[in-house]
């Protein structure tokens, strides 16, 4: 596997979605292997269950399948899961591994029929290397130029089919004559609570942990919407549950467990928290610009910006307006805390009408 990335201090968060490749290790024994064991994402699983189904009655490869959504939501295990499903191998690389067209002939040239590429971070491949890769998908053919200046030449070379699997977090960044060569395209959206206590309590059985279905939501609500971030609180959760008790988990062991861990009941942690707290305690809930309150967090622009804001506009505790940023009334109901007496007009909702 080729997730060479080095993940950022601020992704090595307990909440962070992204994982490095030793949590990518010990996830893959929890990893769905066929669609029926994959939870939730009906849409998606009921589409690709077709897809694949008439390409097995065919005897063919199966369209091309592009699979976006956020870091943690499954896009990998579906990709191995198509793959499985199809009777295929299947070959593990990401965009960023694949700097030179080069790369790409040497992994496309020794693809063997019918196997699954799963291309990870598809957006993040380099131009001539997306380049290579249309003539590849719709055609199976690539031109290898050999040579170099006026005298290079270019090999054609055929491909056996295949099945490339793209995934992306960031569809709307894909040009539009890649997004078209695919067959499919699944989004991947947030997970419901009750999904991820399956996947909890799924997970907790494959470790063999003991867990309640009070247990395994209690570590649901509190993952984010994310799978992924299920599976690494119920592994924090067993370690408490081994250490501090006789290894069952329950909801007060959970409860405990993730408090000390500092993931509150909504999945916040102290970053998140302490944005919202400075925001609502320093700021009067706004607005106030991103860089002053980075400053009163005593963190960079970027990690406010980018590691802890996007979970608390999803959550509806704050939204970015062109004034600066404001906290929403379920932020002061989250913290506790009473928002400060209005003096607006009637009908003004306060901070929040202006
Ligand atoms: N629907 C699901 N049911 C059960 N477990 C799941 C499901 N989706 C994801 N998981 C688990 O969550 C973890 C992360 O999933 P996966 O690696 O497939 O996510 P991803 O979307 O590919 O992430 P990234 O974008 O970071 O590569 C894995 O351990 C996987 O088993």
């Amino acid at each position: 596997m080729t997730w060479d990335d080095p993940v950022p201090e601020t992704d090595q968060r307990l909440v962070a979605a992204a994982a490095d490749g030793e949590e990518r290790a010990v996830e893959a024994a929890l990893r769905p292997k066929d669609l029926g064991e994959f939870i939730g994402q009906e849409r998606v699983r009921e589409q690709l269950d077709l897809v694949l189904k008439a390409a097995r009655q065919r005897g063919g490869t199966a369209d091309h399948v592009l699979l976006s959504g956020a870091p943690g939501l499954g896009k990998t295990t579906l990709s191995m899961i198509i793959a499985a499903e199809m009777g295929a191998p299947i070959r593990i690389t990401s965009g960023p591994a694949i700097q030179h067209a080069g790369d790409l002939a040497a992994i496309l040239s020794s693809l063997t029929e019918g196997e699954v590429l799963f291309l990870d971070e598809i957006h993040r491949m380099s131009r001539p290397a997306e380049e290579m890769l249309y003539m590849a998908m719709e055609d199976f053919r690539v031109d290898v130029i050999v040579g170099k200046g006026p005298g290079a030449t270019a090999i054609p070379l055929e491909l056996p089919p295949f099945t490339l699997v793209g995934a992306t977090t960031r569809a709307g960044l894909l040009p539009p004559p890649l997004r078209d060569r695919f067959g499919f395209t699944g989004h991947m959206e947030f997970y419901g609570p009750a999904e991820l206590e399956r996947v909890v309590r799924r997970s907790a059985d494959l470790l063999d942990v003991a867990i309640d279905p009070e247990g395994a939501a209690e570590i649901a609500g509190r993952s984010r919407g994310t799978p992924r971030i299920a599976n690494r609180l119920l592994r924090r959760v067993r370690d408490y549950a081994q250490v501090k008790a006789d290894g069952a988990i329950t909801r007060e062991i959970a409860a405990q467990a993730l408090d000390v861990y500092e993931v509150d009941l909504r999945g916040l942690d102290r970053l998140d928290r302490a944005v919202l707290d400075a925001l609502l305690r320093l700021f009067g809930g706004g607005p106030v610009g991103l860089s002053t309150l980075a400053v009163a967090v005593g963190e960079e622009r970027e990690t406010v910006e980018e590691v802890a804001e996007p979970f608390l506009v999803r959550e509806g505790l704050l939204a970015r307006t062109p004034r600066g940023r404001i906290a929403t009334p379920a932020a002061w109901a989250h913290l506790g805390l009473v928002p400060p007496q209005q003096s607006n007009p009637p009908g003004q909702q306060g901070l929040f009408g202006q």
